[in-house]
């Protein structure tokens, strides 16, 4: 789909001498759900805030649809804050509208925002009570209604899924996947590597302030697979590891899950299957981006690092 992209390009930001963001580098394309992934104090929250324009990059540029973010860019981003940012003793719907109507919406228009996805995020019957007396996640709905009240032509939204139970998962996804459909690009970080797999579309990974991939989640689990599984019912147990590089994981009867070391040729693997028969599955097991992430080393690199 073509259409208005943000790019988020080579941006540094230090904090005195900690670097924080190293020329990171990514877009997320028109009608594109886009997964931003790191560990604690990657660097997720700083990018974010720097796309949005509340935090000044030390070098490096944002771009909305080719030109610079500015004041009026700005006002077309829809943020949810990893902070959040509602005023805890005022009505739902009075916070929408008012929010609404800072982003430059009439007080019909706001109106008519705020109710519309208060009902679609099921908080109509909510909308004349203070926000502090919702629960953290229904908070977290009307945060989410705070950043699409003014139909932005981008969204960023800093964790929108953490702490929310599985039926407000699907509302979530439901309204991102919907509004990428549309046309919007739409960034979220997350903690939650199963969701961000199933999601998006693509996936960024960064890592002490540095991407250290993008791509699909297809070419990033595809290009890290070194696993084979092999099924073939004439082989006997043990019968892979004579195979130089090849290390066996698991055997469950004519099935054997195996992982090539380095230099290892998946052809002599197969070979070595077809001497002993039939071979009725060979294919590559992707790993999750889960393992990806692991292996990458992506985790645990805390504030400090
Ligand atoms: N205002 C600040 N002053 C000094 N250092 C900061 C400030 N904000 C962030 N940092 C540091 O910059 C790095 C990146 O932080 P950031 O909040 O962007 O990470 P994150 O990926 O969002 O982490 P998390 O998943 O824990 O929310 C961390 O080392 C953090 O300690």
């Amino acid at each position: 789909m073509t259409g208005p992209a943000l790019e988020i390009d080579r941006i540094s930001k230090r904090y005195g001498e900690k670097v924080a963001l190293d020329e990171v580098t990514f877009d997320v394309r028109a009608g594109e759900l886009f997964g931003f992934v790191g560990g604690n104090g990657a660097g997720k929250t700083t990018t974010m805030r720097i796309a949005l324009g509340v935090l000044a990059a030390d070098s490096g540029e944002v771009r909305f649809d080719g030109r610079p973010i500015t004041h009026e860019t700005r006002t077309s981003i829809g943020y949810m804050p990893e902070e959040r940012g509602l005023y805890p003793k005022m009505k739902v719907l009075d916070q929408l509208v008012y929010l609404a109507e800072l982003h430059g919406l009439s007080t019909n228009e706001a109106h008519r925002g705020a109710e519309l996805w208060l009902a679609r995020l099921g908080l109509g019957e909510r909308r004349k009570d203070e926000v502090q007396k919702l629960s953290l996640g229904n908070q977290q709905r009307v945060q989410l209604a705070a950043a699409l009240v003014h139909d932005p032509a981008v969204l960023v939204l800093d964790e929108p899924f953490s702490g929310l139970d599985p039926l407000a998962v699907d509302v979530m996804s439901g309204v991102l996947r919907e509004k990428a459909a549309n046309g919007v690009p739409v960034v979220f970080s997350s903690h939650q590597l199963d969701l961000v797999e199933r999601l998006c579309d693509r996936v960024g990974i960064i890592r002490n302030g540095r991407m250290t991939a993008v791509g699909t989640v297809a070419e990033l689990t595809r290009g890290a697979s070194s696993r084979l599984v092999v099924t073939a019912p004439g082989t006997r147990p043990g019968w892979a590891s004579t195979v130089p590089g090849v290390r066996v994981l698991e055997e469950r009867g004519p099935t054997t899950v195996l992982e090539l070391t380095a230099g290892a040729d998946d052809q002599a693997v197969l070979a070595a299957a077809l001497a002993t028969g039939p071979v009725t599955e060979f294919s590559r097991q992707g790993r999750s981006l889960t393992e990806l992430f692991r292996d990458t080393g992506a985790t645990n690199q805390g504030d400090a690092a």
